[in-house]
């Protein structure tokens, strides 16, 4: 069957920062008080960039380094919302729609449950879905490795994508 045709696609997407300075760190589209911040060119956003890779990945159009590399300026502390939204008319002109999305947050610290719901909504916003669509999740590493070390927080997500010309709708 030609790739174009396929009636579905799955993705996957990792991404890791590293911690600097800063007091804050912007996790799902939400700004969540730390005593770190993250090393990045963008606005190092883990979380969206792992969903923005796992759109990518599912459509086989490489990665966000490909396509917003760190040697361009005008990506210096971006919104990764807006590399996210992006990314989904890249997704949306492959002639695909996003079925839903789970990511999952590997930090031991901060706390993330009080944020969850605000990341959800934020990333449902930017790619207009519902936010029932979208799974966030997390996860320490109980101390074991650079994330238990506290060195900076690790981001898997999965997509999956319908074809819009055979996607059932009411
Ligand atoms: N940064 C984090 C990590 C985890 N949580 C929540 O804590 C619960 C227990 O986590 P485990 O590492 O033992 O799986 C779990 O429900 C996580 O949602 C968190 O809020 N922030
Ligand atoms: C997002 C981009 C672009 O600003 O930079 P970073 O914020 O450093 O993020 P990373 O996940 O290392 O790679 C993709 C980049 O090219």
């Amino acid at each position: 069957m030609p790739a174009s045709l396929l009636p579905f696609r799955i993705g996957h997407g990792v991404d890791v920062h590293r911690f600097g300075e800063g007091d804050h760190l912007m996790l799902g589209g939400v700004r969540v008080p730390h005593t770190s911040g993250f090393i990045a060119h963008s606005d190092g956003d883990v979380v969206l960039h792992a969903i923005s890779d796992a759109l990518l990945g599912a459509c086989a159009l490489g990665d966000i380094g490909h396509h917003f590399p760190d040697t361009d300026v005008r990506w210096k502390g971006a919104d990764s919302r807006q590399l996210l939204a992006h990314v989904a008319t890249l997704v949306d002109q492959q002639g695909y729609m996003i079925g839903n999305i789970d990511a999952t947050v590997i930090a031991q610290a901060p706390k993330l449950a009080p944020h969850i719901a605000a990341m959800r909504q934020s990333i449902a916003d930017t790619l207009a879905l519902d936010i029932a669509q979208v799974s966030v999740k997390a996860t320490t590493s109980e101390r074991l490795g650079f994330t238990g070390r506290e060195e900076g927080i690790a981001t898997e997500a999965a997509v999956i994508l319908l074809a819009k010309d055979t996607a059932v709708r009411d």
